[in-house]
């Protein structure tokens, strides 16, 4: 596989298509690492049959690009930078610091830069994961072929603190099939094993997961039960 699409492979073929997400805190503040290491909860993800790794780099959640170097290096599963990525040099330290995916959100670049940012990741070797959340971002998706599809449940202005609606990733399915992309993805307000399976079952090829993750009390279980 080449390095673009290693991210996509794993997650298509992964029994538990899970993107695990580490994030130091919620966007209003609230300690999710509980006195773990970043490093010890990443082996515990991938112990836990997690495919994929997420890692929040952005200041809003406590993140760091050293927390990118740590999680990356952690483990031998394929890692998603999530930031506010605009510019190529961030794509160049997420190449550099071990990344095989980066966040470029669809709602905070004007279609150019989306098409510029999109363009570059892939020479760098790197998959797109476009977040979404309306048709009009769907369409407006460059390269979709070779790009993950994410709708995010939750709304990024603020800061992801609602509850999130998991209707959103259902209603957008079909438009986000309709690209091409060979990996939609449901990200964000993924609260239990049920709700995960429900979204597998209606045709999500991935789900990314973050705060329930962070808190719970056993995630061997929760990721057991989609096995
Ligand atoms: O913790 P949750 O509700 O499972 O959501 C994870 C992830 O989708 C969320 O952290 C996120 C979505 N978009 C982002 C952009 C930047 C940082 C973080 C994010």
């Amino acid at each position: 596989m080449t390095t673009a699409n290693r991210f996509t492979r794993t997650l298509l073929e992964a029994p538990t298509p899970v993107i695990a997400e580490v994030k130091p805190r919620t966007g209003d503040g609230n300690d999710l690492l509980r006195g773990r290491s970043a490093a010890a909860i990443a082996l515990e993800y991938a112990a836990a049959g997690a495919a994929c790794l997420s890692v929040v780099t952005g200041r809003w959640f406590g993140g760091s690009v050293d927390l990118l170097r740590t999680v990356a290096s952690a483990t031998g599963l394929p890692v998603l930078q999530k930031d506010f990525i605009i510019r190529e040099k961030q794509l160049e330290t997420a190449r550099a610091l071990g990344a095989s995916a980066v966040l470029l959100t669809a709602r905070l670049l004007t279609a150019s830069s989306l098409r510029r940012m999109s363009g570059q990741a892939l020479s760098l070797g790197l998959t797109p994961f476009v977040e979404v959340t309306d048709e009009e971002e769907i369409d407006a998706v460059p390269h979709p072929q070779d790009s993950v599809i994410a709708v995010n449940n939750k709304n990024i202005e603020q800061r992801e603190l609602d509850a999130g609606e998991l209707g959103r990733s259902l209603r957008l399915l079909p438009a986000v099939r309709a690209t091409g992309t060979p990996c939609p993805v449901s990200a964000s307000g993924i609260d239990t094993p049920v709700q995960a399976a429900a979204l597998l079952d209606a045709g999500y090829a991935g789900l990314l997961v973050g705060t329930t993750l962070l808190r719970a009390a056993n995630v061997d279980e929760w990721l057991g039960a989609l096995r």
